[in-house]
Parts: structure tokens; sequence; C-alpha cells
């Protein structure tokens, strides 16, 4: 096996240079705009911890900011040596959570007399799920195994959902460990799968596999595990190769009828950006630069 994951193909992608995380690997596709952010703790099913949190978060913000990079897929590297077993990311590492949180620990810049008190105990996924939300590009979770809990979560908030046939599983424990996430991971779940499938996915605490996700509606389609990251990667060529304004305009589109006054925010921002391309509004610029009335007598009033 190469030392990222067994069904990663190095030939395809080069690790970005800026960045050396602990918790995650971070690669760049050579041939396609794509990036590739894959939990990397495979021993606990690739539990995220606060470390690993905040690094998603550079990672995500690093990938917003790749002008030239369409496409981010989020997967978890695997096989865990221990016994096999393949995860996407099984949630909130218990064996951290205290009293208030997820905490640091010493080896990861843990509590230490300088830190903030208001820093040490950490849900701060949430801001890693507004990252994938409002991320100008699409965002694909690649499920090789099990997604669970907060792992779960990160997998409905993501654009799309690819799983792998034989291994992705999918299940929420939030309420078994007194958990809930009570936003996207529950409530834009229901505008997925529906009402009464939402709720059983959380009071009932079923797995489902990849076939029955993609029947409820919440992945997209189940793929032979050996071939997870070639389809993965041939979507985001795929995606790659279409009107970057296009799709982040329905990208936000999407978005904005769940996401109030935010999401209208948002997407009046992308329209704002592209009225400030026209003749227009460089003239409305313009005239008050150079103090003078503005002349829109040659703009039409479009219908
Ligand atoms: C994932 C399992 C179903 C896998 O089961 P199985 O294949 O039988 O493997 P195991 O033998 O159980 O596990 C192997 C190994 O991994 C360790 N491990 C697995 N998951 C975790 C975990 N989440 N934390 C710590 N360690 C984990 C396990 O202990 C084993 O270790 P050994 O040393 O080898 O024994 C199953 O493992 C399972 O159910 N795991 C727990 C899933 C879970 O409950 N996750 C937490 C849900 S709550 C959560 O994720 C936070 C929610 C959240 O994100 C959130 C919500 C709302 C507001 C804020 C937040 C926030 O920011 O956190």
């Amino acid at each position: 096996m190469n030392d990222v994951s067994e069904i990663f193909d190095p030939d395809r992608w080069e690790a970005v240079a800026e960045f050396d995380f602990d918790d995650l690997t971070y690669h760049r596709a050579r041939d396609v705009g794509a990036l590739r952010i894959a939990f990397d703790r495979p021993a606990v099913r690739n539990a995220f911890r606060p470390g690993t949190v905040d690094e998603l978060a550079t990672a995500l913000d690093h990938a917003k900011r790749q002008s030239d990079v369409g496409c981010v897929l989020l997967t978890g590297n695997g096989p865990s040596e221990k016994d096999g077993g393949w995860a996407f990311c099984s949630g909130g590492d218990q064996s951290v959570r205290g009293d208030e949180g997820y905490e640091y620990r010493e080896d990861e810049g843990g509590e230490t007399e300088e830190m903030d008190e208001a820093e040490a105990g950490r849900l701060h996924i949430l801001e890693v799920q507004r990252a994938i939300r409002f991320m100008p590009k699409p965002v694909v979770a690649v499920v090789p195994g099990w997604a669970v809990g907060g792992g779960h979560s990160l997998h409905v908030v993501c654009d799309l959902t690819l799983a792998s046939a034989e291994h992705a599983k999918f299940l929420q424990t939030d309420p078994d460990v007194a958990s809930y996430d009570a936003g996207f991971g529950s409530a834009y779940l229901a505008k997925q799968i529906g009402q009464k499938k939402a709720r059983e996915v959380f009071f009932l605490g079923k797995t489902y596999d990849a076939e029955e996700a993609v029947d409820m509606g919440m992945a997209n389609e189940a793929v032979p595990h050996e071939e997870l990251e070639d389809v993965a990667l041939e979507w985001a060529e795929t995606m790659c190769s279409k009107s970057p304004m296009a799709m982040r305009m329905l990208k936000y589109g999407f978005n904005a009828t769940d996401d109030g006054m935010v999401g209208q925010q948002v997407f009046a921002g992308e329209a704002t950006r592209l009225g400030y391309m026209t003749d227009e509004a460089k003239e409305g610029r313009d005239a008050f630069l150079e103090g003078r009335e503005p002349d829109f007598d040659d703009d039409a009033w479009y219908y």
C-alpha cells in the first residue's frame, strides 16, 4: 500500500507543499483542477479532534482561494492497520471530549496556561460545515467506509456524496453519545431524504449501506471500492470543465432557499460582483470619482 491510502493513486496527485498536517493529507491533482483533503486517523475510524478540525478549516480556506481549482474532494484514508476497517469519518473523537466540548491535547498545542479559556473546549466542526456550505465550488464527500455522527453530518453538507459500494456505511450515533447536530446534520438531511426518514436516521440509529443511502437520496452513487477515487476524480474533471460563474451561482442558488438572509446575502454578493463588471457599474464609479452626474442613458432596462 502507498503511504496515503490503499485506493489513492500517487501518480495522479502531488502533496500541497505549504502544509504539513498531522491529522489530514492534502493533495492537488496533477491534471485536474481538484484538491483532495483526507482525514488521516484510520486507527480511530478517522474521528476528528480539535486539531483535526483546525487543519480542516485551514485546508478548506486554502482550497477556496485557489482560483484554478473547481472542485474539492473530502475523503478518509484507510484502511486501519489494526483491523482493516474503512472510514470517511466517525465524528468527534470521544476520547478527548471534555465537559464543555472537544479538548486539545498537549501534543496538539493543548491546554496551556497561555491558552484562552474560551478556546479550550471546542465544537468548531460547525465552522467547517459552513466553510463547505459557502465554498464557491462543489465539495464532494468521497465515502470509503463509515460516515458516522459528526462525520455523517459532513457528508450531508457536502454538495455530492460518492460511496464505496462494499464498505460505505452511514450511521447517526449523535443521541447515543448525547450530542445533537440540530442544524445541517439533521434539518438539512430532512430536506434531502424527507422528514420521516431523517427522524429514523437519528431516532432509530440504523446503519445504511451505500445502495440504501443512494435510494434514500442522501448519496448520489455507489461504485466499486477500487474505483472510488478514480470516479471521484472523473466527477471533479467534469465539474471543472463547466463555467466557474455558473457553478458558483448554481451552488449559492441551491443554498439560498434554505439559508435565509445569509443565503440571500451570499447569492446577492455574487450578483453584485457580476454587476461590478458591467459598463453601467463602471459609469457609476467613474462619475463619482470625476465629480459629475452619472450618465446611464445608454444602459437598457433589461427585461
Ligand atoms: C464508527 C463505528 C460505528 C465503527 O465501528 P467498528 O467498525 O466496529 O469499529 P470500532 O472497533 O468501534 O472502532 C475502531 C477503533 O476506532 C475507535 N473509534 C471509532 N470512532 C471513534 C470516535 N468517534 N472517537 C474515538 N474513537 C473512535 C474505537 O474506539 C476503536 O478503537 P480501539 O482502540 O481499536 O478499540 C464505531 O466505532 C462508533 O460507533 N464510533 C463512535 C461514533 C460516534 O459516536 N461518534 C461521535 C458522534 S458525536 C459527534 O460526532 C460530534 C457531533 C458534532 O460534530 C457536533 C454536533 C453538534 C454541534 C457541534 C458538533 C461538533 O463540533 O463536534
